[in-house]
């Protein structure tokens, strides 16, 4: 689990202030808990639980039986000075222990070494461990709120309002708890209207509960929360949603959704049944919606990985998408349109005399010198192993063969490093050019490019390091390079 707000109050190094500050945060929550009563002592919220647990999954060094004690005291002391003192509220106290200690475990033992980006593993996780914690406390609970003298039959109904309260808050609690972390105001994106949408959506569905009623009406905000869950970060959501289930619990709770009776719309249960079964229907939608346009983007970015890793020039994808984006705005009409392919001289060699790792430094150094020959204007690809493309626009044949020549020599001539070693490689050329005339740049780069690797494989055979095209007379250039 992410730890990304500090509970500044807590330190592994200042026991005296964590004991302090734990004691002080139970009786504060005990207190708002207990305001917050309803009938049979049950409450409506009951946050301590799942606050008192997301201190601990967080701070993972006070997970020490002290600072359990310490909580546990707390509330004891608490009911002793405002309510009663006795076994009762001892086993009551008892049973939220048992939530907060459970759930603090299980998501520290199955979920801390996990990143946030597993957020849905995790809301499962926190779904399953609140369900847990919930049953075992519920049952301690219900049987500390029964007494020894009284009608066993009440068990099962005090056992469903205990363990619903304690299921419910934690789930909508501890998402948020878990994952809150402070705004960084200063990279907050350019707000736009827009992106109030899902929240509005939220609070329109709230109404909406609140005019129809019935059952299904709970269930009217959850394609909103789901189109939050998709614009907004997490935080926020798991905010959003803490917000709007609590706001249901107290809308209910206070007879403002009805789920018994008709509302002032003529409505039966059937009708609110079905509009809340359609509106749940639509979430897997919502996501699978979400599922295909992430899809999508995996696949445009895998598609437009547009540079190598290794050498930071294009990759080929990256060298089509510039031939048909970038390239055409700068090509001018007349202009010849050269493809070098470029082949290091015995690279092998390097990888077997000095290692894999001088061989990537070669490479890295090789594109760098490349790209330094060509400049601004061409374009340099790494098409795999110790293959390049080099493709520019020239005025003139002779000025692509000397911009190749002036390569090679560069090649020739610059001394490589790796470690202790300076290496001396040679880089063997193929050339072909043309002036694309009703041809896109691309389509004439892959026409000149199976020309220039039979070339590249002429340079090779008449014994490497040398450029080699059918164009033009290649002394004469060579001997004005
Ligand atoms: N270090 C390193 N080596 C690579 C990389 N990709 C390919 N190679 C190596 O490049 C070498 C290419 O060898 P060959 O195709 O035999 O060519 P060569 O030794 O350059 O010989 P010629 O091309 O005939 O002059 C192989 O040893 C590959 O393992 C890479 O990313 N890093």
């Amino acid at each position: 689990m992410s730890n990304q707000i500090e509970f500044v109050c807590f330190s592994p190094e200042k026991r005296l202030a964590n004991a302090i500050n734990i004691f002080v945060i139970t009786t504060l929550f005990y207190f708002f808990g207990a305001s917050l009563r309803l009938i049979d002592e049950l409450s409506l919220f009951w946050p301590l639980n799942a606050v008192l647990a997301a201190v601990f999954v967080r701070n993972p060094f006070l997970n020490r039986p002290v600072y359990y004690f310490l909580c546990y005291s707390a509330m004891v002391i608490y009911d002793a000075f405002t309510t009663h003192w006795g076994w009762q509220s001892a086993i009551i106290n008892l049973s939220n222990m048992v939530f907060i200690i459970i759930v603090a475990l299980l998501l520290l033992r199955y979920s801390r070494d996990e990143n946030e980006n597993n957020w849905a593993i995790n809301a499962f996780k926190i779904f399953y461990f609140c369900l847990i914690g919930a049953v075992l406390s519920s049952l301690l609970g219900s049987l500390g709120s029964l007494g020894p003298s009284s009608d066993y039959r009440q068990f099962l109904p005090l056992f469903a309002d205990w363990f619903s309260e304690q299921f419910s808050t934690g789930v909508l609690m501890m998402p948020f708890l878990l994952m809150a972390k402070w705004p960084q105001w200063g990279k907050m994106p350019a707000f736009h209207f827009s992106k109030l949408y899902p929240l509005l959506g939220v609070i329109i569905s709230v109404i909406a509960s609140v005019v129809i009623g019935g059952a299904g009406s709970l269930a009217f905000p959850l394609p909103a929360l789901i189109w939050c869950a998709i614009r907004y970060p997490l935080p926020i959501t798991a905010l959003i949603t803490l917000l709007t289930g609590g706001m249901e619990i107290v809308l209910v709770a206070n007879s403002i959704v009805v789920i018994h009776h008709s509302q002032p719309l003529v409505v039966n249960e059937m009708f609110s049944a079905r509009l809340g079964i359609a509106t749940m229907a639509i979430c897997p939608l919502i996501v699978s919606v979400s599922v295909d346009a992430i899809n999508r983007l995996i696949k445009q970015t895998s598609l437009r990985a547009d540079y190598d890793y290794l050498t930071g020039v294009h990759s080929r994808s990256g060298l089509y998408e510039a031939l048909k984006i970038t390239a055409p705005l700068m090509h001018k009409p007349g202009q010849k349109l050269c493809v070098m392919l470029l082949d290091i001289d015995y690279f092998k060699r390097i990888n077997d005399n000095y290692g894999h790792e001088c061989g990537d430094v070669v490479l890295r150094a090789f594109a760098a010198q490349l790209r330094k020959a060509v400049g601004e204007e061409g374009l340099v690809a790494r098409l795999g192993g110790e293959e390049f493309v080099v493709a520019c626009s020239t005025n003139s044949e002779d000025e692509g063969y000397k911009i190749a020549e002036k390569i090679r020599q560069s090649i020739e001539l610059t001394a490589f490093r790796y470690q202790q070693q300076t290496l001396f490689i040679t880089v063997s050329i193929g050339l072909a050019a043309t002036t694309p005339e009703k041809q896109s740049l691309l389509d004439a780069f892959n026409a000149l490019l199976a020309e220039a690797d039979k070339y590249l494989y002429l340079s090779k055979r008449s014994g490497r390091n040398q450029v080699s095209t059918s164009l033009i007379n290649q002394e004469d250039i060579a001997a004005s390079v």
